[in-house]
Order: structure tokens, then C-alpha cells, then sequence
């Protein structure tokens, strides 16, 4: 037996580590499967080139607990070490990893974004073990070596009569980890972590229907049929499916290998994605992953954090902000990659390089597959529309590549439920909606019911009028009056439909100079001066007598405020709700109201008009709204 102490310069190291990483205890055990893992995987390179004569077979890792004995029990039928492998990688290089790993962080311990992420390996097994042992026996036939540590830096080194290949560690558990004994502790662990693991993970067995085995059919005297049981057979418990969709090339997969591998992620999810992206590129860096667009509501806060983050097919962590633009973090499925880097900062992320052209080619490889299900099958894309514009809209906005993309295929419904790509919109609009000034107006309503007779004013006079109602609509807006040449869209309860598009004929009033001094003072005492803002305007004498309208630009920076963004302009949201009235006086009710009798009269047909319009842009509610029918029903009288 060798008896030896680690060369560690901490005195205890043990205590560390396990102060340290307090959060992240459970993560000990992917550590040490994927110790086991990397084993099996040299193991089967050094066989199918001929460097080892053991016989690969079909190997599996093990995980077992010995409840009674307070034990936890891993094993593989890897490679092995030899006792001066043990030597050299356990007491040595192990050792110094985890050494360092703690004078690197034990400032920034309690930032558990970096702890838990790879580079304390082995040794991890101290935060929930008082004494571990390594039982191993090499693929080359040396004698098998025990390992024993009690958590203080002296070990023990003997001779062992493992005959079978592999490494074997025993975990003592501490008394205050005592959770790690639990089967559905240590179940849900490896569902977590180890679920697409590349090697088949055994946990404990269980009873399946035998699949060889045909139940007969009797029938007795009586003609009663009688069928046998079905006959159960013990298997054993594979948690992991070694081969996930992502590690396949797209060309081996149907549709339906997708959908079943999007239950196998997201088994409580019931809803099928819309479609999914195979990420697969090797060069300049290597990435695999599929990526899933859900069905999305038009909250954009709630579904984020569903992408996993693998490693080889080990589970990182399902917070990949700065690894995939955060506008595609709406979506769902996995990443693989081993050139991300693990162990670092969230910050020093979003700085790296490779990490930086993974972003910029999953942001690509997203808008190609848009552009081209767009061109394959533009109905579907257009019955999709609605699921996926959130992320499309705000790719649009917050990654200026993507805008330019999107260009292809993101789309601009019609109130009346047609599609059309900017282009395809610019040109359909461009003749009858550009101004006087030769700046195209865009026409677009939020909500169908309450901005109706706009639409419909839009409407008769031969304009396109756009349905947009994402919440992030005003952003988009904005930007894309930056980005185009010549253009600005107006909603259609912005103003008066021949203000929002200003052209050179201009109404001539039916009222003299002196008729229009007396309506506008007769208005403003009655209508509230905190409230609207009167505007006379000479428009076509059919058109409403009273519209109330509101400033585009004031509606739009509001907006803008409560989705976020929008720097400073604090003060908009702030400021009070406030309307324009626009009298039309080539109405012939304005006239009336002029040529009313006494003025009660007169304050009596502005009110009950004023109330109307409000009405009609559902601003008028309770006493107001009360009195107004009270007032109505008496006219009737
Ligand atoms: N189950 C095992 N079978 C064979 N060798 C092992 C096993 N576990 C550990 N080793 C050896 O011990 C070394 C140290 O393991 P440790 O987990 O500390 O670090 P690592 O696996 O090299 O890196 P990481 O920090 O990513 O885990 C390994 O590189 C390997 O050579």
C-alpha cells in the first residue's frame, strides 16, 4: 500500500470546496458521469485504432445506491488507470485543477454562473462526500488500483482484485448531504443533466412487457376465451437516449423525428412547434442544435430561458443569453458546442470572439430558414404569421443583419387579411397614399373594432390600411422610417384621413372668417381646454362633424415608453392624455349649431356632438357616458 499526501499547498482543501460551491453541490455527479463518460469514449477511439486489445463491446455507466451503507456508487466500463495513472491524474493534475480553480474564483464564488461550469471535475465529489474511493482496472491488463481519500489531503494507494475493466468510484456521503441517497433526488439529477449523454446510463432496473412474447388465447368448454397476462421482464433502467435528433444529420431525420424529439425535451409541453432549424456547422467553429419555433402569444416576457446549453452532449445550463441573440431566446430546443467557454463570466461572454460569430450564425441560419419557408410555402407562412412575428419583429429591431434580411419575408397584413412583404407594399401603396411632399404614407389600424369608421374613412377614399398590433409595433415603425427612404406611417386615428395624407386640393370652407371666430369661441367654452385641443378644419361636407384624434407622434413615444426603451423620454409617459377635436365646418350640423336659436341650443348640440365623437373612440365612460344617455333619450321625447 502507498500511503501518500496530495502536494496541495491549502492545508485542507476539502472545506473549500465545499464552502465555495455551496449552490451548485448537485453538480458533482454530471462531473463524474462525464469522468466515466470520456473514459468510455477514449476507450472506443483506442480500440478502432487498434491501440487497445480490450474488447469494446457495448459499455454503460452505472449509478447505484447503497442506501443502508450511505454510498453512491458510479461505474464505468471505461478505459481505467493504472495505479500510476491514478498517481499522475488524481493526486497530481486533478489535484492542481481544482486548486486552482478555487484561488481563480473564490472571490467571485457567489456568481454561480461560473461555478458549476466544468473545471473542478473529480474532485467535485467532495461536496457531498466524506471519503471517496476510485477502484479502477486499465483496458491494458495492469493490476487494479484502490484509491482512498478521506477528505484531509493523505490517500491511500493499494492493490485490487477488480477483475472487469473500468473505474468504479464510491461516493461516502456526508451526513448533511444525505439528499444524494434519495432515488428521485439522484433521478431527477440525470434526467437534468445526463438525458442525451453519448453513453447509456444505468439507474437500477425496471418491468417492462416482455416484447418476444405473444399472450395466447384459450377457450374453455364453455367458449369463454381466455387471454394470458402479459409476461413482465426486468430491464434495465436506461435514463439517457445516448443518440439525440441534434447529433444526426438533417438529412437522416423526417418531420415527425423533430416533433418527437421537441416531447422528448419539453415533455409537458402538448402544443407542436411551428417548425424547427438543424444547426450544424463545423468550421470556423463547431456547433450542432435544433432550434424550435413555439407557438408565441403576444407576451414577450414569459417563455424565455427554454434553449439547454449542452457541452458534448452534456447539460450546461438553459441561460444561453449572449451565446444566442436575445431576440431568438423566445425560441426553444438545444445548442451544442464545445467551443463555448464555459467557465467564465457572462460578460466576458459577450466579448469573446467565437462566441460572437456563434451568435451571428445562428441569426443567419434563422433568417435563411424564414426566407426559405417563406418562398416554399408562403400560405402557411402567412397562416404562421401571427405565432411568429413577435421574434421576427424583434430580430428586425435589435439586430440590424437580421433587419436586413427579414426584408425577404417579413410580412404587413391588411386589415382585410392580405399579406404583403415591404417591397410588395411600397409597391401597391405608392401611387394613391403619397403625399403632396412626395413622402409615402403607411396606413395602419391596432384594433379593428374601436378605430373602425377610420378604417373605413381610409378605406373610401381607395387606401391600403395595415393591421399592426404587436407590442412592439411602434419601435418597428420608427425604425423602419429610418432605415426607408421617404416614407412615415400614420395610424389611421392619428387625424383627420386628408391630414394624414396631404394632398394639393384643399376643401374650400363653407363659413366666413367672421362664422369661424364665433364657432370657435362658442366651442371653446364648451369643450374642455385640458382635455381637447380644437382644431376647424374645412373637409367634405358628408364627412363627421366632430372627430377626435391623437397625435401620432405623442400615441407613439407613449407606446414606446411602456415596452421599454426610448431612452430619456421619460416625460411622454408623464404627460396627459390629450386629443385633438377636429370640427368639420362644412358639416351641416356645424351650421346648425351656428344658426341655433339660443345658446343653450347651441352648447347643447356641441355637447351631445362632442359625446358622440368620444363615443365613437370609446372615451366615454361612466357618469359622462350615463348623462349622454340620459340627455339622448330626452331628444327623443
Ligand atoms: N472514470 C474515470 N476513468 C478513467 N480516468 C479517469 C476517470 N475519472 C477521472 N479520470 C482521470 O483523472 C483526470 C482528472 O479528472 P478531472 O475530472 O479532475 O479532470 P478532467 O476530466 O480532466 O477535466 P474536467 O475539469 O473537465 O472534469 C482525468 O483527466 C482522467 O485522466
Amino acid at each position: 500500500m502507498t500511503k501518500g499526501s496530495i502536494n496541495v499547498s491549502v492545508e485542507n482543501i476539502f472545506p473549500l470546496i465545499k464552502k465555495f460551491l455551496y449552490s451548485d453541490h448537485e453538480i458533482f455527479l454530471r462531473e463524474l458521469i462525464s469522468n466515466g463518460t470520456d473514459a468510455t469514449l477514449k476507450l472506443k477511439h483506442l480500440t478502432s485504432i487498434g491501440e487497445s486489445k480490450s474488447e469494446y463491446g457495448n459499455p454503460q455507466i452505472e449509478v447505484k445506491i447503497d442506501k443502508e451503507g450511505k454510498k453512491l456508487h458510479i461505474i464505468d466500463q471505461g478505459l481505467g488507470m493504472t495505479a500510476e495513472e491514478v498517481e499522475k491524474y488524481i493526486n497530481q493534475v486533478a489535484f492542481s485543477g481544482a486548486e486552482e480553480f478555487l484561488d481563480k474564483y473564490k472571490d467571485s464564488a457567489q456568481d454561480s454562473g461560473i461555478i458549476g461550469h466544468f473545471g473542478l471535475g473529480f474532485y467535485s465529489a467532495f461536496m457531498v462526500a466524506e471519503k471517496v474511493e476510485i477502484i479502477t482496472k486499465s483496458h491494458t491488463g495492469a493490476e487494479a488500483a484502490h484509491w482512498t481519500c478521506d477528505g484531509s489531503p493523505e490517500f491511500t494507494l493499494e492493490p485490487s482484485d477488480k477483475a472487469d475493466r473500468g473505474t468504479e468510484i464510491i461516493l461516502h456521503i456526508a451526513d448533511d448531504s444525505t439528499e444524494f441517497l434519495e432515488e428521485q433526488r439522484i433521478s431527477a439529477l440525470l434526467n437534468k443533466y445526463n438525458k442525451f449523454m453519448p453513453i447509456p446510463i444505468k439507474f437500477g432496473t425496471k418491468e417492462i412487457n416482455d416484447p418476444d412474447f405473444t399472450p395466447e388465447t384459450t377457450t374453455d368448454a364453455e367458449g369463454k376465451e381466455t387471454t394470458e397476462p402479459h409476461k413482465q421482464i426486468t430491464v434495465d433502467n436506461i435514463i439517457n437516449n445516448p443518440n439525440p435528433a441534434w447529433t444526426k444529420q438533417p438529412t437522416e431525420l423526417e418531420a415527425e423525428d423533430y416533433k418527437g424529439f421537441y416531447r422528448e425535451l419539453y415533455p409537458m409541453q402538448f402544443e407542436e412547434p411551428l417548425f424547427h432549424i438543424h444547426l450544424n456547422v463545423d468550421y470556423p467553429f463547431n456547433l450542432t442544435g435544433i432550434l424550435y419555433f413555439p407557438k408565441m402569444t403576444n407576451d414577450m416576457n414569459i417563455q424565455k430561458d427554454k434553449i439547454q446549453l449542452y457541452q458534448n452532449q452534456v447539460y450546461v445550463t438553459d441561460n444561453v443569453e449572449g451565446i444566442v441573440p436575445e431576440f431568438l431566446t423566445m425560441l426553444r430546443g438545444v445548442i451544442d458546442s464545445p467551443d463555448i467557454p464555459l467557465n467564465v463570466s457572462r460578460s466576458y461572454l459577450q466579448a469573446d470572439g467565437a462566441v460572437k460569430k456563434i451568435s451571428s450564425y445562428i441569426t443567419r441560419k434563422v433568417a435563411d430558414k424564414l426566407k426559405s419557408l417563406f418562398n416554399s410555402n408562403r400560405e402557411d407562412f402567412e397562416a404562421k404569421w401571427d405565432d411568429i412575428k413577435i421574434v421576427i419583429e424583434y430580430g428586425m429591431l435589435s439586430e440590424e443583419k437580421f433587419f436586413e434580411k427579414a426584408d425577404a419575408f417579413a410580412l404587413y397584413p391588411s386589415v382585410d387579411g392580405k399579406f404583403y412583404t415591404y417591397e410588395e407594399l411600397y409597391n401597391k401603396t405608392k401611387a394613391n397614399q403619397t403625399d403632396k411632399d412626395g413622402k409615402l404614407v403607411i396606413l395602419y389600424a391596432s384594433n379593428k373594432d374601436q378605430q373602425h369608421s377610420y378604417i373605413e374613412a381610409a378605406k373610401a377614399k381607395g387606401y391600403e390600411v395595415l393591421m399592426l398590433d404587436s407590442p412592439i409595433v411602434s419601435h418597428l415603425i420608427q425604425k423602419l422610417e429610418s432605415s426607408k427612404e421617404n416614407i412615415s406611417f400614420a395610424r389611421v386615428d392619428g387625424d383627420h384621413i386628408d391630414n394624414l395624407i396631404k394632398k394639393e386640393e384643399t376643401t374650400i370652407s363653407k363659413l366666413t372668417e367672421e362664422q369661424q371666430t364665433t364657432l370657435d369661441t362658442l366651442l371653446k367654452e364648451v369643450v374642455p381646454s385640458e382635455k381637447f385641443t380644437v382644431q376647424l378644419e374645412a373637409m367634405d361636407s358628408d364627412a363627421s362633424p366632430f372627430i377626435i384624434t391623437q397625435p401620432e407622434f405623442m400615441r407613439r413615444m407613449k407606446e414606446m415608453q411602456q415596452t421599454g426603451g426610448g431612452g430619456g423620454m421619460n416625460m411622454f409617459g408623464n404627460m396627459p392624455e390629450i386629443y385633438n377635436l377636429i370640427v368639420n365646418t362644412n358639416s351641416p350640423l356645424v351650421g346648425d349649431i351656428l344658426e341655433a336659436d339660443s345658446k343653450e341650443d347651441k352648447e347643447r348640440l356641441i355637447t351631445q356632438s362632442l359625446d358622440l365623437a368620444r363615443l365613437s373612440q370609446g372615451l366615454l365612460k361612466g357618469e359622462e357616458l350615463t348623462n349622454f344617455i340620459k340627455r339622448s333619450y330626452e331628444l327623443l321625447k
